[in-house]
Parts: structure tokens; sequence; C-alpha cells
């Protein structure tokens, strides 16, 4: 579903991702861990056209990822989000049912609304929103058109425990419905209980990448956590 082989990012001549090479099945969640400016968001960007790849190719479903046949699989949730000063939230989701053609969005707006606890919000403007309300209208945007991928970067960022864990919640169903997810995040515990594999990233460079499952027997032989293993890959020489 998501292929991206050697994917480099230079910003001037620092490399902020070096290189990487990695892929995701059609059904897979993946947790992106790494410390700070380990390039996780360059990499999402990068992915989804928001920044200009310096080299390498990445396919999404197969199609080359600035396509517009690969934009409309996938949904991108940035770590800060943006939303349009003078809409309001409803008409955020008529935006975003209208481009991408979303049949019954107003019954489908609003079941978002209540999980995401916007029903009584969904006739103030963008501009007067907090900034976890922000990022529960960018969740419900990117959720409405019921996309094949999605990229989450930092999605917990700024939300309330309860939008946290009808966040985590929403995960299991789409991971349940078969979508494919990569989500990057420093809450450990937040992927640990839905991600088939993590990565981790530092400097630029993948530093593990391994099946849950295989990291769990790592963790057990070591006797240790999964934020042991983490700190351990990502430790400064
Ligand atoms: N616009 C930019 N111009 C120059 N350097 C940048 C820019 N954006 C990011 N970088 C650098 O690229 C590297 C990777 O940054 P990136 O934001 O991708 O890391 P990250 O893993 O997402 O970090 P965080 O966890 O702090 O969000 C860092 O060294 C950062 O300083």
């Amino acid at each position: 579903m998501l292929e991206v082989i050697g994917l480099v990012k230079k910003y001037g001549k620092a490399n902020a991702v070096n290189d990487i090479t990695f892929s995701l099945q059609g059904g897979e969640v993946v947790g992106l861990l790494g410390p700070n400016g380990a390039g996780k968001s360059t990499t999402m960007k990068c992915i989804v056209g928001l920044l200009r790849k310096t080299s390498g190719e990445i396919y999404i479903g197969g199609i080359d990822h600035m396509q517009v046949g690969a934009k409309k699989l996938f949904s991108y949730i940035p770590e800060t989000p943006s939303v349009y000063d003078l809409l309001t939230v409803k008409e955020h989701m008529q935006f975003i049912a209208q481009a991408y053609k979303v049949d019954n969005w107003q019954e489908k707006s609003e079941v978002l609304f209540e999980t995401y606890d916007l029903t009584d919000k969904k006739d103030k403007l963008g501009r007067d929103l907090s900034k976890g309300m922000r990022q529960k209208v960018s969740i419900c945007c990117a959720l409405l058109p019921d996309p094949q991928i999605l990229f989450f970067d930092e999605p917990m960022i700024g939300l309330d425990p309860k939008a946290i864990r009808n966040t985590k919640r929403i995960f299991k169903e789409l991971k349940e419905q078969g979508k494919t997810i990569l989500v990057s995040t420093h809450l450990i515990d937040s992927v640990e209980s839905i991600a088939d594999r993590i990565m981790i990233m530092k400097d630029g460079n993948i530093v593990g990448n391994d099946t849950l499952e295989n990291l769990k027997i790592q963790m057990k032989e070591n006797d240790s956590s999964l934020e042991d293993l983490f700190l351990e890959l990502t430790k400064d020489e």
C-alpha cells in the first residue's frame, strides 16, 4: 500500500532524511517513533507531497505519490492542525465532502462530531476554536472521505483524555476495517496496543523496524519495555 524507496530529504546541505527504504502492507498499522528531530515529520510530509523530496521514490497504492490517483487514497493529519478561520466546523466537513464527493456527509459528520464532542461546536468558526478543537476538526475531516491509508503526525498532542481515548478506539476500528495507518508519536504506549510494527528513526535513519511480536521477544529476553528498547536504539553513542 505504501512503498518508500531511498528517500532523501535535505534542508540546504543537511540531511534530515538519509536514504530510507520501507513499506507498509495493506491493513498494517505502523507506529513511527523517534526522538525530536529524528526526521519523522519530514518523512511524512515528503510522503504526502507537502515537501519536495531531494531524491527517492514513493508509491501509494502502486501509484507515484504526486499523482492525483495516489492522493485520493490517503488522508493526512498534520502535527499542527490548520483550519479555515472563516468556515464553521460543519462547513469544514461540507468542504471536504464536496472535494472528495462524499455521500451522506451530514450523517457521517454527526457521528464524528458525537465521537469528538464537537456537536455543540459545529457552528463555531475555525478562528474561534481552541488548539485541541482544531485537532479534532482536522481528524474529523481526515476520516470523512473514508481513505484507505491514513498518515497521523502526532495525533494525540493537544487532545484531552477523552479525545485521546476516542482516537485510540478509532485506530482500533480503522484497523479492523483493514485501513493502513502510519502514525508518528512520542506516546509509546498509545501505539503499543494497536501497532503491528514499530519503526524507529534517529538522525534521519531507520534504526529499528520490526513487528511488535519480535520486539516483545527481544523485550522478554532483555526483560525490558518498549520504552527501554526505544531508548536503547536511539541512545547517543
Ligand atoms: N524547515 C526546515 N528547515 C531546516 N531544517 C529543518 C526544517 N524542518 C526540519 N528541519 C530539521 O530536519 C530534522 C528533522 O526534523 P523533523 O521535524 O522531521 O523531526 P521529527 O522527528 O518530526 O521531530 P519532532 O519529534 O521534534 O517533531 C531536524 O534536524 C530539524 O532541525
